[in-house]
This record gives structure tokens, sequence and C-alpha cells, in this order.
């Protein structure tokens, strides 16, 4: 434990390091700094790789999913959607609370937009793959993830960890199902709509948009903050793994 501590400070120094050498090649020849997020993403870059390129997300890609667990990701993701919906409004109540620019709150309005959309896609998606969405009960994995969202939506976390929080989880999804749909995927066609809903390259954007937003109340937080804004991610990352291997229950 102790030997692992000391190598995430050298870590931490080594960051420290890049990022002074980034900052000072970006004073003498323009070279665009990397954002907080952009930072902490290549420092965990295993675990960040883990939840975007998950032996499911994998299988989507090269064909071979099963269509079972396929099933199995649709209706618990139904499930969490419902929950992360009053997560979103909780950011978004934090946005008009705490921040004096207004483009915070349309970027996160944008996301809910996009959320009222994907309800629908819901009902309609499973109907296709004859899915009864009431008829499902969160596994265990689903449960502990929709009790995280709701810790997140206490007053007494800062909005900046709330809206770092809200990138994670979107990214995450928009990474993945964009994967899927790169030159040389051999992704199904009848899974392809599924993929597009998140791997779109307008979602892709918005992601960009809102890691902006975050990157800059990330740069004014305090370092206490920043720390617990960087766990929310990492936690974020772990439980994103746990939300796909809950697809394969049972292969
Ligand atoms: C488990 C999980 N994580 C992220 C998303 C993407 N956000 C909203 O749709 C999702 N649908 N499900």
């Amino acid at each position: 434990m102790l030997h692992e501590r000391e190598e995430e400070e050298e870590e931490e120094e080594m960051d420290k390091q890049q990022q002074q050498q980034q900052e000072s090649r970006s004073s003498s020849n323009k070279k665009v700094d990397l954002g907080v997020i952009a930072t902490w993403v290549k420092k965990h870059a295993s675990l960040y790789e883990a939840a975007t390129r998950h032996p499911f997300i994998e299988s989507i890609r090269n064909g071979t999913v099963d269509l079972s667990s396929f099933r199995r990701w649709l209706g618990q993701d139904n499930i969490f959607v419902r929950a992360f919906v009053p997560f979103a409004a909780s950011v978004l109540v934090k946005a008009c609370n705490e921040t004096d620019d207004s483009s915070d709150m349309e970027v996160i309005l944008g996301g809910m937009a996009a959320l009222n959309d994907e309800l629908a896609w819901f009902k309609k998606e499973a109907s296709k793959w004859g899915v009864t969405l009431s008829a499902i009960v969160p596994l265990a994995a689903n449960v502990g993830y929709c009790s995280f969202l709701k810790s997140l939506m206490s007053s007494e976390v800062e909005y900046t960890v709330a809206l770092t929080a809200f990138w994670a989880i979107e990214a995450v999804y928009q990474d993945s199902f964009a994967y899927c749909l790169e030159e040389g995927a051999e992704t199904l066609e009848e899974l392809k709509e599924t993929c597009y809903r998140w791997g779109n390259d307008d979602f892709g954007e918005w992601c960009c948009t809102l890691e902006e937003r975050a990157n800059r109340r990330l740069q004014m937080a305090s370092e206490d903050v920043r720390k617990k804004a960087e766990a929310v991610l990492l936690r974020v990352l772990e439980l994103e793994v746990e939300f796909w291997d809950m697809s394969r229950v049972g292969i």
C-alpha cells in the first residue's frame, strides 16, 4: 500500500512537471494547454479505457455481440436513464444557483432535451427487441450506480464536482459508441441506431462543450474541490465498467 502511494505521488509529481512543460510551451509557441479533464483522462488512461473499450463494446464493434446481453443492457439502461434525468436536473439547479455564466445552463438544458428523446427511444427500441420494460428489475450494479447519482444530487456536493460527473457519464457512452461506428467496425445493422444515439457527431460536440464548461470551473476551483472532482470521475469510470459487466450475467 505504502509503495502504491509513493508511486501515485511520483505520478502526480510527473503530471505537474508535464503540465508545467506544457504551459511553458504554450506561452512560447501557442500550443494549446490540456484542460484539467484531459489531464485526468491521461493520468487514469487504463481505467478510462476499461470503461470505453469494454468487452461488451468490443463485441458490438466486431459483430459478435450476444443479443441476450444486448437486451439485458437495454432494459437496465432504461432504468439508469430514468434515474439520470433527476440527476441532470440537479446539476441544472446547481448551475443556476452557482454560476455567473448562463452558458452552463444552456449546455445542461441541451443535454436534458436529448434525454427527453432518449426516454421515448428506449420504449421504441425495447419493443423492437421484445423487451418488456415494466417487468425489469434493476440488477445490483445498476442499483449501486443509481444510488451514487442520488448522492451527487445532495446540495452538499459542489456544482463543479457534479458537472464533472455529468461530463464523465455522458463522455463514456459517447466514446464507447462512436468507437462502434468508426470505419472498419463490423457493427450489426440492427445495432447501429443504438450506437448512433450516443456515437453521433453532434453528441460528440456537445460533450466537448460540456468538457470545456467543466474545465473552466475546475480551473477556478479550490484544490479541495478539484480533488473531489477527480475522485468522482474515477468512481464514475468504475461504475461504468460494472454497468457493462452486467450485460454478461449468465452468459
Ligand atoms: C450507464 C450509462 N451511462 C451513461 C449513459 C449516457 N447518458 C445518458 O443516456 C447511459 N445511458 N447509461
